[in-house]
């Protein structure tokens, strides 16, 4: 369990971390959300002390940092992956991490097992490709088998394949108990990958829910009908807008109705005698719900 307790961090007169209190439950994936700047990276920084907060604290297992004894056999955390000796194999620089903590030297060979590397553990980490890092910054995470491992843009570099083995890797490790919290900006792949978010925008808390439930209560539900025929596509348009009902148009011969059960679309087509190719709910994304959350809180975006 990670927990935050009104943890605020300030650079200067800017507060980049502001009042954060969240629970991060073990046994699931909680994905850390937010937009550039947000606060992420500085959060989980803080988390295993490598930056100090201003005021709050967090807290591994119900205890600061500081006071984990073995701190790598109790938190796991890919942080920055090209933080590695560039001219040390990534066996040496597995071993010189498991030395100072207390890690049997067999881990070493499980964990570069775990993430692919064996066949280049004796290669200079100076040569690794970004995928490459990330998986070794991954081994490092594993390697004193904690109950709490941190991700921070664990896909980034990654080809498809590295992809969907993290998004697996994740769920294995929260299916086993432990507490995992990831941050990503691949919101296809984060909603394939966690149960629980927590979302972030300007350094404040901006959701903490289960996944279904953050994205049926930050977007619009809505009917998907397609009517081949433009003119009764038409014609059930304005039926349905002289109801009240918001209608857009969709792809091709599709129209989105909002705030309307499907069967009322079934039937007010049956009435006008619409032939339909489609009809159906959508269920909105998890990019379609986190966009509309954090419009507001976007720092460096492009107005339109
Ligand atoms: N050492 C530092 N000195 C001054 N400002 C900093 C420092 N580290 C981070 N910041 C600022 O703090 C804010 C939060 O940065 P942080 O990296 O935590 O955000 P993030 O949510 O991880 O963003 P991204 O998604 O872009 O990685 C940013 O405005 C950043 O410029």
């Amino acid at each position: 369990m990670i927990t935050f307790r009104g943890l605020t961090k300030r650079y200067g007169d800017k507060t980049v971390v502001d009042g954060l209190t969240s629970v991060v439950a073990p046994g699931l994936v909680t994905g850390f959300l937010g937009p550039n700047g947000a606060g992420k990276s500085t959060t989980m920084r803080m988390t295993v002390a490598l930056d100090h907060p201003d005021s709050g604290d967090v807290l591994i297992q119900g205890k600061p940092y500081r006071q984990l004894r073995y701190p790598l056999r109790e938190v796991g955390a890919l942080l920055e992956a090209k933080a590695v000796h560039p001219g040390r194999s990534a066996g040496k620089h597995l071993l010189a991490m498991a030395r100072g903590s207390g890690i049997p030297p067999r881990r070493v060979e499980e964990v570069l097992a775990t993430v692919g590397l064996s066949d280049v553990a004796g290669k200079r980490t100076g040569t690794f490709s970004l995928g490459m890092s990330q998986r070794l910054g991954i081994a490092g995470a594993l390697l004193g088998d904690p109950a709490v491992l941190m991700f921070d843009e664990p896909v980034n570099g990654l080809d498809p394949d590295g992809v969907r083995w993290v998004r697996q890797l994740m769920r294995l490790l929260a299916g086993e108990g432990r507490t995992v919290l990831v941050s990503s900006h691949l919101m296809s792949e984060m909603q394939l990958t966690a149960d629980h978010l927590v979302v972030i925008g300007k350094g404040r808390l901006l959701a903490d829910a289960p996944m279904d439930e953050f994205i049926a209560g930050n977007s619009r539900s809505c009917v998907s009908v397609r009517v081949p025929v433009p003119a009764e596509l038409a014609a059930l348009t304005e039926r349905l807008r002289a109801l009240g009902v918001p209608v857009r148009r969709g792809e091709d011969d599709e129209v989105l109705a909002e705030g309307v059960a499907v069967d009322k679309v079934g039937d007010l087509a049956h009435e006008l005698g619409v032939r339909l190719h489609g009809l159906g709910a959508r269920t909105a994304s998890l990019e379609q719900a986190y966009l509309e959350l954090t419009a507001s809180s976007v720092e460096y975006g492009v107005r339109a």
